[in-house]
């Protein structure tokens, strides 16, 4: 009888939600959640120092989604293209630290996700409004052994996930405020992107998303 009532126990709430998008790929649902008020305050002192920015891309455009970095490494784009850079073009100076909390939290993420030995050098911070979008692309101008573990903040986006061919069919998965996407292995080089964000009001976070990913660049 016991063990019946206990099968009828719905799960807590708080259990965390595991779902495999393919091998090497993983989303951790809701597990940065207990992290949102720190690394938000984190973000913001960062900004302070690197302030988020529109950059220009290739070709002139300027992208709709605002960044900035810490860590050793900073991406960076302009009309020549795009690039890891160890100071911040903006100020001259280098890019504000990787807080070692971040690091080891990203360490124990990936681990989690099946991604031993992971070590982040650098965490690039994307800022969306209602609009911003990010188009269908890879993640290539990192080291391709190390995963890449992206944590989502605020509004709910559509994350966008590919095959390694930019024409493969694309999956829509819904991100919330804490949920993690974690991608390596074989699905390292996976075309991916995120479409308009819709506006409104998180409590949190108010009109905006946060994304911060954490990558190994050197
Ligand atoms: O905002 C996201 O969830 C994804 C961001 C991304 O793909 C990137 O910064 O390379
Ligand atoms: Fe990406």
């Amino acid at each position: 009888m016991a063990q019946q009532e206990f099968m009828l126990d719905p799960p807590p709430a708080s259990a965390p939600k595991h779902e495999v998008l393919d091998a090497g790929a993983m989303v951790l649902r809701g597990h940065a959640a207990p992290q949102a008020q720190g690394m938000l305050a984190g973000i913001k002192q960062i900004a302070r120092l690197s302030p988020f920015r529109r950059m220009t891309v290739a070709g002139g455009g300027s992208m709709s989604v605002a960044m900035t970095c810490c860590g050793a490494a900073g991406w960076c784009s302009d009309a020549l293209g795009h690039r890891y850079e160890t100071r911040d073009p903006m100020t001259g100076q280098p890019w504000p630290v990787l807080p070692p909390a971040w690091r080891e939290w990203a360490i124990a993420a990936a681990r989690l996700a099946g991604h031993d030995g992971f070590v982040p050098d650098t965490c690039l911070i994307n800022g969306y409004r209602p609009g911003a979008r990010m188009g269908l692309h890879q993640d290539d101008d990192e080291q391709a052994d190390a995963p890449v573990v992206s944590i989502s903040f605020g509004l709910p986006a559509i994350f966008q996930w590919g095959g390694l061919q930019r024409a493969d069919p694309v999956r829509r998965i819904a991100l919330l405020h804490g949920d993690v996407v974690v991608w390596g292995g074989p699905s390292r080089h996976v075309f991916h992107g995120i479409a308009p964000l819709r506006a409104g009001q998180h409590p949190v976070t108010g009109p905006c998303r946060y994304n911060l990913t954490f990558r190994r660049v050197w």
